[in-house]
């Protein structure tokens, strides 16, 4: 299946609790999610992160790391959107809500709302809460119905992106 869309979606940290915002349109609607978009034409992966992260929760990141890439297989359009996954844990400003993301929370890492979120989140959640370097693939064959899931752990980011080539 070929690969369409590039996005990324960035986990902010503190104190065993991650910022998570509900997402008030378009994809994910209704759920809650980490801060992130698509990786717009000239524009580099972390440089994304960093404005997606600003523009949704008013934060300026100042330790991005990448750890990991989700690649989700819709069978019911036919395509492959990949995702980068990063997490931060310092960063400069006060987190607020935005037009996109309302309201925003911090979730301790025992009491992530799953039910209240994409079907494969539980899947590879563990692994970004840990920072693992990890890759995973999932196989929807419809918005809410995973049909098949691969989910590795790796000793390094770059054996981690091959997955989702
Ligand atoms: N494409 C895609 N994105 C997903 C999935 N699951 C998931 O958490 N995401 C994340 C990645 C992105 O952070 C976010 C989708 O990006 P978006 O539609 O908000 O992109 P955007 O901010 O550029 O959109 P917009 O403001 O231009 O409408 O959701 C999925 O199955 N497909």
């Amino acid at each position: 299946m070929p690969v369409g869309k590039i996005f990324t979606l960035v986990f902010l940290k503190r104190n065993n609790s991650v910022l998570l915002g509900l997402k008030t349109r378009g994809l994910g609607e209704g759920l809650w999610n980490g801060f992130g978009g698509k990786v717009e034409e000239n524009e580099t992966v972390a440089n994304c992160a960093r404005r997606e992260v600003e523009e949704e929760c008013g934060v300026i990141a100042s330790d991005l790391k990448q750890i990991g890439v989700v690649r989700y297989d819709l069978d019911y359009d036919k395509s492959a959107d990949v995702v980068h996954i990063f997490t931060c844990s310092k960063f400069d400003g006060f987190e607020k809500p935005s037009e996109e993301m309302n309201p925003i929370k911090w979730y301790k890492y025992t009491d992530i709302p799953f039910e209240q979120m994409w079907p494969d989140a539980p899947k590879w959640y563990p692994f970004m809460l840990k920072d693992k370097y990890f890759s995973a693939r999932v196989i929807y064959t419809d918005k809410n119905t995973i049909k098949d899931s691969i989910i590795q752990e790796f000793g390094s980011l770059s054996n981690a992106l091959k997955l989702a080539q």
